[in-house]
């Protein structure tokens, strides 16, 4: 059911200092900051030949990742995310199989204005799962 890797999610203290350390030191293609009301997350993609990584920061008072950072404060790995080619039945699929979707279980439009849904980390050997639909 997934496909490609879409991208592999950081949560880092300071995004300007890690979007330096990803340019300059690794001579990567680095994105601009992104505010994500939504989602109370700011982004920074770093552009991979084969996939990307995701700098994300807390943004507002409510962030999912502000717990993250308090038990990380000098940041880590987050979340994978992983394509699919129909969001919904992945769900519904999920669902059967007795896996927990956090929020409402509705898609939420994500960094690349695509649906995401996210999967709870303990039933997924304590990783945190994305999944984005793909672009047709
Ligand atoms: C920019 C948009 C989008 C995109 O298009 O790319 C994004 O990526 S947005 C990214 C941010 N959004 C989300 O992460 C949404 C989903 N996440 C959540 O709902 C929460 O983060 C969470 C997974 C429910 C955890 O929230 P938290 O407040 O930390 O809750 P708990 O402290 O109760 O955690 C429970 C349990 O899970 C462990 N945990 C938490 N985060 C992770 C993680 N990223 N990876 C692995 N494990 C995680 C946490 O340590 C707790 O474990 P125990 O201490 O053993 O109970
Ligand atoms: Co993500």
């Amino acid at each position: 059911m997934i496909g490609r890797l879409n991208h592999v999610a950081i949560v880092v203290p300071d995004l300007a200092v890690a979007a330096s350390q990803y340019r300059g030191a690794l001579g990567a293609d680095v994105s601009d900051p992104q505010d994500l009301p939504d989602h109370g997350v700011t982004t920074i993609f770093v552009n991979l030949p084969n996939t990307k990584i995701e700098l994300l920061h807390p943004f507002g008072e409510d962030s999912p990742i502000a717990g993250f950072l308090a038990k990380n404060p000098s940041g880590g790995m987050h979340h994978v995310c992983y394509e699919v080619d129909d969001i919904i039945a992945a769900r519904d699929r999920l669902v059967t199989e007795g896996a927990r979707v956090l929020g409402d279980g509705e898609p939420k439009t994500g960094a690349h204005g695509l649906p995401v849904l996210f999967l709870h980390p303990k039933d997924f050997s304590g990783t945190l799962i994305e999944l984005e639909q793909a672009a047709s």
